[in-house]
């Protein structure tokens, strides 16, 4: 069944460039210190979040972006939801430079031991050959990393290889994108398991992380409908490819972690859709977003959408630490 939502999508306009002090960006990024720690030099598990997070800033780490501090603080104070085992197949929307998809594979790489399958070549994952007949998408799997999760990083950008992630060069607004990126979960979702599934057509992602920015015009209406409609596509993939917790024969229902930005009808986006399909939704903003960005992320746990929910009542004993 499609998701209804209560507000009619408008369409953005992407035409106006923004006019922004490049020595203004300078002078920040020079005296950032989530810039600077991103290109000192380990990983992520020989350290926890707390140090990189803390005053000192001292714990050295290697990463494409700035955004990777949002996502190791939010996983670390949200029961590192990231590492949960039954974390199999990760959809990374807006993933360039693959910031948040180094933080998904360094994390699964270490912690768990490898038994699953390395990456395929790419001509196993382009069924629709849609690469070479519209020229607007491409895809590339990195070398093969023997990791225990399927990455999936989409974006219109190019991104240099991830080990272990698969990236797809395409509009995740165009309606190509969605066939693209359902037949990279099918090969590997839980379907492939062998569980008991609700819905065994549809192929399942257990996280879904949404960090997708539309480019900004400097026009505050169109900016704000344009991040407004993609926060409202972002929830119509989860609606579509989350899993429950039932599904897969588990307690907890998937995840989405969604970027947005300010909107009038944002609360009400929260109360009406997030609230009625997701066992909780808390709203964050971590330390490493810059205080004077209207951006703030929703993460939305334990996906169970209404309808589903009054047939499954041990569910609600469930409460996350
Ligand atoms: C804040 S950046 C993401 C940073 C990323 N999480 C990281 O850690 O490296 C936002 C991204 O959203 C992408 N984006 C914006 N609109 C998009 C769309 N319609 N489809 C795909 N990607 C989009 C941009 O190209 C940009 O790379």
């Amino acid at each position: 069944m499609p998701l209804k939502l209560p507000f009619t999508p408008s369409i953005p306009s992407f035409s106006a460039k923004t006019k922004k002090s490049s020595t203004e960006w300078l002078r920040r990024q020079s005296q950032d210190p989530f810039v600077k720690q991103r290109s000192l030099g380990a990983d992520i598990t020989s350290t926890k979040t707390s140090s990189i997070l803390g005053p000192s800033i001292s714990s050295p780490l290697t990463f494409r972006s700035r955004s990777a501090f949002k996502l190791i603080e939010i996983h670390e104070k949200y029961d590192e939801f990231l590492l949960k085992p039954d974390v199999r197949v990760v959809v990374d929307l807006g993933a360039a430079p693959g910031g948040w998809s180094q933080v998904v594979s360094q994390l699964k790489s270490k912690k768990y031991k490898s038994t699953s399958l390395p990456p395929k070549p790419l001509d196993a994952y382009d069924p629709l050959n849609i690469d070479a007949e519209l020229g607007l998408f491409s895809l590339s799997a990195s070398s093969p990393t023997p990791l225990k999760v399927k990455i999936i990083a989409v974006d219109r950008l190019s991104m240099d290889p991830i080990p272990g992630v698969y990236t797809l060069k395409a509009d995740f607004l165009h309606p190509q994108t969605e066939d693209m990126i359902r037949a990279l979960i099918d090969d590997f979702s839980h379907n492939s398991q062998k569980l008991t599934l609700a819905t065994p057509d549809t192929p399942k992602v257990d996280v879904i992380l949404s960090d997708i920015a539309p480019n900004i015009t400097g026009v505050p209406t169109v900016d704000s409908e344009a991040n407004f409609q993609v926060a409202q596509a972002a929830l119509q993939f989860a609606y579509k490819y989350l899993r429950t917790g039932d599904e897969i024969g588990r307690v907890r229902g998937g995840v989405l972690l969604l970027k947005h930005f300010a909107h009038p009808q944002m609360d009400q986006f929260r109360r009406e859709v997030l609230e009625r399909y997701f066992r909780d939704v808390i709203y964050t903003k971590p330390r490493a977003s810059r205080q004077e960005s209207k951006e703030g992320y929703f993460l939305c746990r334990g996906f169970w959408p209404k309808e589903y929910r009054s047939t499954q009542t041990a569910v609600e004993s469930f409460i996350y630490p």
